[in-house]
C-alpha cells in the first residue's frame, strides 16, 4: 500500500520539526526505507488538508500525520467531499508529535514506537465521523468533518480561551486548566433551542453541551464513558443551568472520571442529528478547533473511516 507522510513541523511549538529525523528514523525501523518523494512538510495552517486530497488523487491509499491532533484533523477533512471518503480502500494514522496528541491515545498508541508498529503492522479499527456546519468568525458558513468531540458553550469558550491566548498557549496543558476555572466562575447559562433527530425543538437553558464519539478527549478528560466511536450515534451530553461555583466545584473537578454525569442537571443520550441554536452569542468547536458559533448543526455521516491502531486483543 502506497504511503504519504504528512509532516507538520509547527507542531509542539516547532518540535515536531527538531524532532522528525528522529521520528522518521523510528517509522523506518518498521515501514523500511521512505523516499522524500512520499514525504510532505506543511507550510501553513490547513495546508495538511491539500496535502491529503493531492495524495489520494495521486494514488497514495494509507496517510500518515506526523504532528497533533489539530494536523490528523485537518488531514481527515481532506478524505472526505460531499459526506463521504474520496477513496473506499483509505487507511488514516497519526505518530504523535504534536502537544497533547491525544488522538493517538484514543487510538490506543501512547507511543511513537507503538504508533509506528501499528501502521506497519496493517492493524485498523472503524471510526464514525460526522459533520459539523456552523457560522464562521468571519460571517459565512462552516463545514467541518469531526471524530472525536463537537462542543458549544461554557466547554467550548475554555477551548477557544486556552488557544486564543498567546501566553497562554505557550504554557500548553495547564492552559486549560486556568481557563477551566476563570470560565467557570465568569460563565453563565444561556437559552438553547435544541432539536435532535425528528424530536420537537427544546428551550432549555445550559452550561455546555457536548457531543461525543470517543469516551475521553482533551487532557484526561472521561466524558462519555463507554461511549462506542464505531456505533453510529453520538452521546449527547447536556450540562444544565448551572451555578457558577456549582460549575467550578461540582462539575470541573469530575469530568476526569466521568462522574459529572451524575450530577442531577447533566443528562446523557444517543443522537446522530442535532440542530443547536440561541439568541446569544455561543462558540463552537470541532475536536479542539474553535469553528465558529451557533447555529450548529451535527450529523452522524453513514460511513467509517479506518484508522491505524493498536490491537490490544
Ligand atoms: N507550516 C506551518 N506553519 C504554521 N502553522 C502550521 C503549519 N503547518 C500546520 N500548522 C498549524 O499548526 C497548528 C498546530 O498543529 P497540531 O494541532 O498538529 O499541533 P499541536 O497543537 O502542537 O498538538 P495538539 O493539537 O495535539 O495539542 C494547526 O492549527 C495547523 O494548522
Amino acid at each position: 500500500m502506497q504511503t504519504k507522510i504528512i509532516v507538520n513541523p509547527m507542531a509542539n511549538k516547532g518540535n515536531c520539526g527538531k524532532r522528525w529525523p528522529q521520528i522518521c528514523a523510528e517509522l523506518e525501523k518498521h515501514l523500511g526505507p521512505l523516499a522524500s518523494a512520499h514525504v510532505a512538510m506543511t507550510r501553513a495552517p490547513n495546508h495538511a488538508t491539500h496535502l491529503a486530497r493531492e495524495a489520494v488523487d495521486a494514488g497514495y491509499r494509507r496517510l500518515v500525520s506526523v504532528g497533533g491532533d489539530g494536523t490528523f484533523s485537518e488531514m481527515m477533512n481532506g478524505v472526505i467531499a460531499d459526506d463521504r471518503p474520496i477513496a473506499s480502500d483509505l487507511v488514516l494514522a497519526q505518530l504523535p508529535g504534536g502537544t497533547s496528541n491525544e488522538l493517538s491515545r484514543s487510538f490506543g498508541q501512547l507511543s511513537l514506537t507503538e504508533a509506528s508498529k501499528a501502521i506497519a503492522m496493517g492493524h485498523t479499527r472503524d471510526i464514525d465521523v460526522f459533520r459539523a456546519d456552523a457560522k464562521g468568525y468571519a460571517g459565512g458558513q462552516v463545514t467541518r468533518y469531526g471524530f472525536v468531540l463537537a462542543i458549544v458553550g461554557a466547554a467550548a469558550t475554555i477551548s477557544w480561551r486556552a488557544q486564543r491566548v498567546p501566553l497562554l498557549k505557550r504554557l500548553g496543558p495547564i492552559s486549560y486548566v486556568l481557563m477551566t476555572a476563570f470560565t467557570s466562575l465568569t460563565y453563565s447559562p444561556r437559552p438553547y433551542r435544541i432539536q435532535i433527530d425528528d424530536e420537537a425543538e427544546q428551550h432549555v437553558p445550559m452550561w455546555s453541551l457536548m457531543l461525543c464519539s470517543f469516551d475521553g478527549a482533551g487532557e484526561g478528560l472521561m466524558l462519555a464513558p463507554g461511549a462506542d466511536p464505531a456505533d453510529r450515534k453520538l452521546d449527547l451530553i447536556m450540562v444544565g443551568d448551572m451555578g457558577r461555583w456549582e460549575s467550578l466545584t461540582r462539575i470541573v473537578p469530575n469530568l476526569a472520571d466521568g462522574s459529572y454525569l451524575e450530577h442531577a442537571k447533566v443528562s446523557r443520550r444517543h443522537a446522530s442529528r442535532i440542530t443547536i441554536d440561541s439568541d446569544d452569542m455561543i462558540r463552537a468547536d470541532v475536536d479542539g478547533e474553535s469553528i465558529g458559533q451557533l447555529p450548529m448543526s451535527v450529523t452522524m455521516l453513514p460511513f467509517h473511516l479506518k484508522v491505524a491502531a493498536v490491537n490490544r486483543s
